[in-house]
């Protein structure tokens, strides 16, 4: 019987490729020929480009053609690539059509509708659907529904309908592998095998497997903030990308893969996801680190990276400490609102404007224009006002100057070929007589010619930002944990540091905001939507920067408040508490994704058991290998466990990842491995992630996942106490398959005895 049901999908299977197939056809006969016209017009334009530009007419005519052409090679590129892109789904689908069904029969229907869900939709010649897209309204069923009544969401408002059978295929090459009915949301047989695959070197979809609580987050079409707090390996990276994805179909008609960026914790990471979204066809949303969004409104500046803090921080006192938490807290940023809303022209700290290095509008000058605008006016119009008034003072003095007699000189040695240049987009007959053209050309080499002055205004480089923010230090109120002469000494460090072109990353947010909420700038207002994964390596100063520069953006953010690096864990509450403080916005939300998909039983199990809420984590029933401590003897001890470690995991997984504590210990470890096993050792700037063994502070390791992983040093010296609970949590959870731990000499408090004897370690002590 049950092969009877497996014959009959496997016949509607072959039916269904075949006509991909034909599908592929057509397609590759359509995108052929969309490539060879592109080919042809692309070739017309290059020979346009390359004419005689000397007869002023020519040139004109030929510029009016050649901007049409251009337009033509860009919609056929488009066309084109739209082509390429229906091509590699159809080769997806023709691979595996699909890999669900659900049965389902609405009250007013006597018969029941069969619906097959996959990865992309795909209709026959009489527009009937074949396959349904997983991101269809009624594609919700199958990943929300238990059997019988069930509703769903469509644009047209709720449905209801009654759920009969729900069926889970797993095809390969056109063959059904596996297929299970199911009243669950999607069966645990089909995780397990989805997730007891080795690890590739990128994030795979999950769209096959998608789990409840996950759907919630990717289907949210209303939440303005959405927060999810999900344990390590819980799926917050997978579900924001099939939530991309999801918001792309969704809003098709209003929203571009350009319109949504994401900040991730590191390059490697960028690269891990960047296939997602592809293999669903979809492209790629932006992608930067904060460190790489804050060094490009900071040019010029050396800003100091999360990464170095890590490296460098060292212990703080409780006074840096406290200095820090202030200028990354909500309260600080309120302070830069004030401060900035109630500044008089005398407090405000401009700069001089040079042209050769001469004044060319001096800070006097600057500040009689700002004092001369209404005091009631909020300080940011009356700054863009003198912006204005200094342009309009700039253009007085480009019109003066083209009546100089060196301009004069300039345009009677101009070449044929440059004073065409000069006059582009202009025809003859736009100019009364000859004087006129003279003058048209001599605005513009002066306006060349001024246009440092122009950018410095345009860049509002007449505001002195540092000194300024160092004004507002030196002004703002102290809670009563800081001292006068620490925080004194702060600034004095802050001031020091800009006499050398750099700043420390505290500084970062709350100087960028005043700068720009002074300034009226700095705002994207064409992001729609905002995603941060790790939030809780981000400040909330530095959120609230964020939020200030993408105004109009709906937010998601993502993180585990376990997984703080060098940090104590700060309770998701608490996190919550201080965003929704921060973030005044309506339709807000929570979500807490509990089940951890990543590792095996064993290795979640022993990392629930280092938390002091461990036991909320639920582990995914998935079988493997008890996690081993070696306690070696000394380093040199330390690193030979480490070679033999790897040489038994390298028998079985393509990945062995050594984490280490930071970028010290990664170059130390390294440094001992090289010559004996080959080994990478990544950095900061690495983009890519190699198989093999590898070596990497934790920190780098942020988002990622390793077949095996080995925990250098977790040593009660090199871990000795909650501080550096996040980080050592962080670490075991990188783990899919198998977990090593390496200590020199006793192993770190933050394991507990009962942790051990929980999660049933292995425990090895060698002896040299
Ligand atoms: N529904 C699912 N089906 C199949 N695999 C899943 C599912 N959910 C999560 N996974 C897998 O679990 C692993 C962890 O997922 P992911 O990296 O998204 O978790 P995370 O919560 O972002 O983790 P972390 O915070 O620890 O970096 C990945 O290999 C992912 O493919």
């Amino acid at each position: 019987m049950e092969n009877d049901e497996q014959q009959k999908e496997q016949q509607r299977v072959n039916q269904v490729v075949s006509k991909i197939d034909q599908k592929i056809l057509t397609t590759k006969q359509e995108y052929d020929r969309a490539h060879s016209e592109t080919k042809k017009v692309q070739q017309n334009y290059s020979d346009n480009t390359s004419v005689n530009y000397f007869e002023v007419d020519d040139r004109i005519e030929t510029s009016a053609e050649l901007q049409q052409q251009r337009g033509l090679v860009s919609r056929l590129t488009e066309n084109e690539s739209i082509l390429k892109r229906q091509l590699t789904t159809l080769h997806d689908l023709q691979k595996s059509p699909y890999f669900g069904r659900i049965d389902i029969q609405d009250a007013d229907d006597p018969e029941e509708e069969r619906l097959y869900i996959g990865t992309a939709s795909f209709e026959n010649a009489d527009g009937e659907f074949l396959v349904y897209d997983w991101r269809a309204p009624i594609s919700s069923v199958y990943y929300n529904g238990i059997l019988g009544k069930v509703t769903y969401e469509t644009p047209m408002g709720r449905q209801e309908t009654t759920l009969k059978k729900k069926r889970q295929f797993q095809i390969v090459n056109g063959q059904i592998r596996n297929m299970f009915d199911t009243n669950e949301t999607v069966g645990d047989e089909m995780l397990q095998s989805a997730l007891g695959n080795q690890n590739d070197s990128y994030m795979q979809n999950i769209v096959a497997t998608i789990q409840h609580e996950q759907n919630d987050i990717i289907r949210d079409t209303t939440s303005n903030l959405l927060v999810v707090q999900g344990v390590a390996g819980s799926g917050k990276t997978s579900a924001i990308l099939q939530r991309i994805a999801f918001l792309l179909y969704h809003s098709r008609d209003t929203l571009e893969a350009d319109q949504i960026i994401l900040f991730s914790p590191n390059k490697l990471f960028s690269h891990y996801i960047s296939e997602v979204l592809p293999s669903l066809g979809e492209r790629n949303m932006r992608q930067v680190t904060f460190d790489e969004f804050i060094d490009n409104r900071l040019k010029g500046l050396n800003v100091q990276s999360l990464f170095e803090r890590y490296e460098t921080d060292g212990n703080l006192s409780s006074q840096q400490q406290h200095i820090r938490n202030y200028k990354e807290s909500a309260k600080f940023m309120d302070e830069v609102t004030d401060y900035c809303d109630n500044l008089s022209a005398e407090a405000l700290v401009f700069s001089d404007i040079l042209f050769n290095e001469d004044v060319f509008f001096s800070k006097e000058e600057i500040k009689r224009i700002f004092d001369s605008f209404p005091k009631a006016a909020k300080v940011s119009e009356r700054y863009l006002q003198t912006k204005n008034e200094l342009i309009k003072r700039l253009k007085r003095r480009i019109n003066q100057e083209t009546k100089e007699t060196w301009v004069n000189d300039e345009i009677d040695q101009l070449s044929d070929e440059k004073y065409h240049d000069l006059l582009a987009g202009k025809t003859l007959g736009d100019f009364q007589n000859e004087d006129a053209e003279r003058f048209y050309i001599a605005h513009k080499i002066v306006t060349e010619r001024l246009r440092v002055v122009y950018d410095a205004i345009f860049n509002d480089n007449f505001l002195d930002a540092y000194m300024q923010y160092a004004n507002f230090l030196g002004k703002v109120a102290l809670p009563q944990d800081i001292q006068q002469p620490q925080w004194q000494q702060a600034i004095n460090e802050f001031n020091d540091s800009i006499e050398f072109h750099s700043i420390k990353l505290d500084d970062c947010a709350p100087l960028l905001y005043m700068r720009d909420y002074i300034c009226n700038t700095g705002q994207n207002n064409t992001m729609k939507y905002l995603f941060v994964d790790e939030m809780q390596d981000y400040s909330i100063a530095q959120l609230r920067y964020l939020r200030y520069a993408f105004p109009k953006s709906k937010w998601t953010l993502l993180g585990d408040s376990e997984q703080a690096l060098f940090k104590d864990v700060e309770q998701p509450e608490e996190i919550l508490r201080k965003l929704s403080a921060a973030f005044k916005v309506r339709n807000s939300r929570l979500v807490s994704l509990m089940r951890s998909y990543r590792s095996t039983y064993p290795i979640t199990t022993f990392a629930k058991s280092i938390l002091p809420n461990g036991d909320d984590i639920e582990a995914f029933n998935r079988d493997g290998d008890i996690p081993e401590l070696i306690l070696a003897s000394d380093f040199k001890d330390g690193i030979t466990q480490v070679v033999k470690t790897i040489n038994a995991q390298q028998k079985k997984y393509g990945t062995v990842a050594i984490l280490t504590k930071n970028m010290r210990e990664a170059k130390q470890v390294y440094r001992q491995l090289h010559g004996q096993i080959t080994t990478t050792l990544l950095k900061d700037a690495d983009r890519t992630l190699p198989k093999g063994v590898l070596v990497l502070p934790i920190y780098l390791a942020k988002g990622l996942e390793f077949d095996s992983v080995i925990a250098w040093d977790t040593s009660q010296q090199n871990y000795p106490d909650e501080a550096l609970l996040g980080t050592l949590y962080t670490i075991i959870t990188r783990a899919m398959h198998h977990l090593t731990l390496i200590s020199i000499n006793d192993v770190t408090p933050l394991i507990s005895d009962e942790a051990f004897h929980n999660s049933k370690i292995k425990i090895e002590r060698t002896i040299s």
